[in-house]
């Protein structure tokens, strides 16, 4: 594995830490590569949900690597973006919720790999922002499209032309960001909600993700198919049973996944 990702398996989760510190988490290729490697390959792992996040107090990640970018041509920065947005499918696939936990900066690249996430939980100390146009390109890891679906074109729009970075609350005000914490509480937030989540079916978490992802960008006659589909599919679970069943008893589920 890189030595700028560390994976950590801690009561029913997975956390990612991307840990690049003296270059503020800053991306480059390998690390892009493994990390659509580890989130491909989380379904085996006896986990509820998966975490990522940045080293130290000052970055989540401050961007994709500079330096990997400055001489490359368009061929090479088409291949650049196209590999990227691999990720973005990997955290669509993966059937457990992905939450983004950011403390400090997250830039361009940054930013995208958390939009890519199911949604972010931030530190007030978090600061969201495309810089990209001061460096005369575009957010290529999927950063226009992304930012569009959760918050709008327009808001996108005004980010993107701008390069203007946003704080949490103002980034929580326009529906990026889910919960704003205290950059000290911002991992126990975010391990609040995940408990919250571990006792739910797992089969219908999952499937509730990839209805709500599927129908995003379908009519609404196309999506409601997808979730009478996803609906019907669960009704053959031994977790449909049990669940209701808990429900007459009085008493919790015990969901096994199946
Ligand atoms: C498709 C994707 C495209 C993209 O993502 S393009 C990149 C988008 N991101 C950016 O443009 C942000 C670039 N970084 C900054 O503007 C600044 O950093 C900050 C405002 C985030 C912080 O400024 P300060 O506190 O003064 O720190 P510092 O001295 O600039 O950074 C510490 C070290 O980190 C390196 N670094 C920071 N961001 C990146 C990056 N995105 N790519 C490569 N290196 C980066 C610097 O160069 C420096 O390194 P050294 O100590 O050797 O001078």
């Amino acid at each position: 594995m890189s030595e700028y990702l560390k994976t950590e398996k801690k009561s029913n989760i997975l956390y990612i830490t991307i840990d690049r510190q003296k270059q503020l988490n800053a991306i480059n290729r390998s690390i892009m590569d493994e990390l659509t490697e580890i989130v491909g390959s989380v379904k085996g792992l006896d986990v509820k949900a998966v975490v990522l996040t940045g080293a130290g107090e000052k970055a989540f990640v401050a961007g994709g690597d500079i330096n990997e970018m400055k001489d490359k041509c368009a061929s090479e920065a088409k291949e650049f973006a196209e590999n990227s947005h691999k990720l973005i499918r990997a955290f669509r696939e993966c059937p457990l919720p992905v939450i983004a936990a950011v403390n400090g900066y997250a830039l361009g690249g940054g930013f995208e790999i958390a939009l890519a996430c199911d949604f972010i939980y931030a530190s007030k100390n978090a600061l969201f922002g495309f810089p990209e146009v001061k460096l005369g390109i575009i957010p290529g890891f999927g950063g226009t499209q992304l930012l569009s679906r959760v918050a709008g074109p327009n808001v996108a729009k005004e980010l993107i032309f701008s390069g203007r970075f946003i704080k949490a609350e103002e980034a929580a005000a326009l529906g990026i960001v889910n919960k704003v914490t205290e950059p000290e509480e911002l991992i126990a937030e975010t391990e609040k909600y995940i408990k919250e989540v571990a006792g739910r079916g797992p089969l219908a978490v999952g499937l509730a993700k990839q209805t709500i992802d599927k129908g995003f960008n379908l009519s609404l006659e196309e999506a409601l198919t997808i979730e009478a589909s996803a609906f019907s599919i669960l009704f053959s679970t031994k977790d449909q049973k049990e669940g209701m069943k808990a429900f007459f008893e009085k008493r919790d589920p015990e969901f096994k996944g199946e």
